[in-house]
């Protein structure tokens, strides 16, 4: 495979993806998820590789979910939702080890959402957490709502979902999303001396404790395939596509107009 949206490198037991679209703060589209499923895929099947650190270029963001200037309301490629999703979803916990989410700024949208599903998130006291969705005519079933409450819990996870706030890294390990925040420039010393003890230990017993913890929220991926069919469908109406446009115009949306235009008809 090419890679044009992802950097991808393996060195020393370490296999870094990094996304690389720092033009649009790292959001993605088909062809980054795509990549970044392949490449998952490949460090899996690489006997010499025990850890994967999933990261987004430059300082700004780690990932800011999906490029909302490739979102017409429907999409052209694979998937229900035209961007294999679900594929590179089901690939950060299939692979049998460990994957790190280094976040540097801004883990927004869908970007939260890759966050929260890697096994461990180290985060530099820059970083920003946080959900869009509802804001922008979106919405991440599945992993990013039943499973983030899994993780932060039923209240906050609501919060985060219905008020789309932005959260500091330091409210974010509070409520269990990131495992450590650092210092800005000791993020990757930080990451390094994890991945370092990752690789001392069996990687045998890591592969049956990863399964293990998935088997139990394995059950969320059909709340997912099922909200996929939904979200399908929520991209063609009036109200999300009010969303994507007031993003690219830069203004706030009117989603209740859109809604009441759509139910008249017009
Ligand atoms: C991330 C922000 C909070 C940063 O705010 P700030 O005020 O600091 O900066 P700007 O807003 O001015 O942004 C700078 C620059 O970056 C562009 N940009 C940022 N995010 C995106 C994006 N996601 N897509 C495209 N472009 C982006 C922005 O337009 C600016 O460009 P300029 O040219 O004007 O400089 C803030 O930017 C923010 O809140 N971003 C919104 C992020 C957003 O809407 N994300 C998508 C949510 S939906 C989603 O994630 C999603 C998930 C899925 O699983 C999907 C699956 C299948 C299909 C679609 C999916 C999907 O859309």
């Amino acid at each position: 495979m090419i890679y044009a949206d992802i950097k991808y490198e393996k060195a020393d037991g370490v296999a870094r993806i990094t996304i690389d679209r720092p033009q649009v703060m790292n959001a993605f589209r088909g062809e980054t998820i795509e990549e970044m499923t392949a490449a998952l895929r490949d460090a899996d099947a690489d006997d010499a590789i025990g850890v994967i650190v999933l990261a987004g270029a430059g300082d700004r963001a780690f990932c800011t979910g999906g490029d909302q200037s490739t979102h017409s309301g429907t999409y052209a490629g694979r998937g229900v939702v035209g961007i294999p999703i679900e594929e590179f979803h089901a690939a950060i916990r299939d692979v049998r080890i460990p994957v790190i989410a280094r976040v540097q700024g801004y883990a927004i949208g869908g970007g939260n959402v890759i966050a929260t599903m890697c096994d461990m998130t180290i985060a530099s006291e820059k970083a920003i957490f946080g959900q869009v969705g509802p804001k922008v005519g979106s919405v991440d079933p599945g992993w990013g709502t039943a499973y983030l409450a899994r993780i932060v819990g039923e209240k906050k996870a609501r919060e985060i979902w219905y008020m789309c706030r932005r959260y500091t890294a330091v409210e974010a390990e509070r409520m269990g999303l990131v495992n450590k925040v650092v210092p800005h420039e000791e993020l990757d010393t930080e990451i390094e001396s994890w991945c370092r003890e990752i690789l001392e230990r069996s990687p045998t017993a890591i592969a049956i404790a990863k399964r293990s913890f998935n088997a139990d929220t394995n059950s969320i991926a059909g709340i997912g395939n099922l909200g996929l069919e939904a979200l399908a469908l929520y991209y063609q109406s009036e109200e999300s596509k009010e969303g994507v446009k007031a993003f690219m115009e830069k203004r706030k949306p009117d989603f209740r107009a859109a809604r009441r235009r759509q139910k008249a008809g017009e």
